[in-house]
């Protein structure tokens, strides 16, 4: 089950220092991460900002347990070293502690909506009755009371997206990463969804790191990290404006 102690405001929710990871390239190896140090608090939305192949999406598996860095170490929450943690462990700390929202919405065709929120929350341990009651809340916060019993053929993008955040948020995750979470969305959607964002940082005290291209989502961070070619190049601290409108990309 979730811990519902989450941190404060301000507190570290994740420190990682000197993180290497490379990997091979014909004989050579390509170091992609080049000694990142990183650290994210909760109640911030931070963004990851850089080009293509810059190291983003790589540095946000070495965070989550999902890609074992050469070099480095991850504390996070109450866990010191992520990484020499056995592999089940790392599994139950993701599975307890942290939401996840990529771009290509990773949901089960053949599940409704309510029933691709409840999976998770049963897989937690929640009765199916506790599960329901959870994840009809959390698809009515992202605005989807109509559509709860539609499969991901009948939703929109947008919709979907929308899906793939409730089944993040509804179990308050105390970290929340997101990766491109609106590139394949307009800008009406893109907007719905960086607000989510925003809010789960605000609202519910989640550090949300957030991964993208978008200089426009910048609006609604408290702080910007760019990376280039594996470095950590800019760390800004910024005042977001939750009332930013996202202009349509059509
Ligand atoms: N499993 C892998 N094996 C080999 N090379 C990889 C692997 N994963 C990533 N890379 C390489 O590492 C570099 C960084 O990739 P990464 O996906 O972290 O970049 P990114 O900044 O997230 O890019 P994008 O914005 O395009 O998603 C790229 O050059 C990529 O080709």
């Amino acid at each position: 089950m979730t811990t519902k102690s989450h941190g404060k405001h301000g507190d570290f929710a994740i420190e990682a220092k000197g993180l290497v990871k490379r990997f091979k390239s014909g004989k050579a190896y390509v170091e992609v991460l080049k000694k990142v140090d990183f650290d994210a608090r909760h109640g911030d939305l931070t963004m990851v900002m850089g080009p293509s192949g810059s190291g983003k999406s790589t540095l946000i598996a070495a965070l989550s347990g999902l890609l074992r860095p050469e070099e480095g170490r991850v504390d996070t929450l109450d866990v010191d070293d992520l990484w020499k943690l056995s592999s089940g462990k790392i599994d139950k700390f993701r599975l307890d502690h942290c939401g996840f929202i990529f771009q290509g919405f990773n949901l089960f065709p053949a599940l409704t909506a309510l029933q691709q929120v409840e999976t998770v929350l049963k897989f937690q341990g929640l009765t199916p009755a506790a599960a329901k009651k959870r994840a009809t809340l959390a698809l009515e916060e992202v605005g989807l009371k109509p559509r709860l019993h539609q499969r991901p053929s009948a939703l929109s993008g947008g919709e979907k997206q929308r899906v793939a955040i409730a089944r993040a948020l509804a179990k308050d995750p105390q970290i929340l990463f997101a990766d491109e979470p609106t590139s394949a969305l307009d800008g009406e959607n893109g907007q719905i969804v960086i607000r989510l964002l925003r809010r789960a940082a605000s609202e519910h005290g989640a550090a949300v790191i957030c991964v993208t291209h978008d200089p426009r989502l910048e609006e609604w961070a408290d702080r910007v990290i760019k990376i280039e070619d594996g470095i950590i190049i800019d760390d800004q601290r910024r005042t977001p404006n939750p009332n930013a409108t996202l202009a349509s990309h059509h």
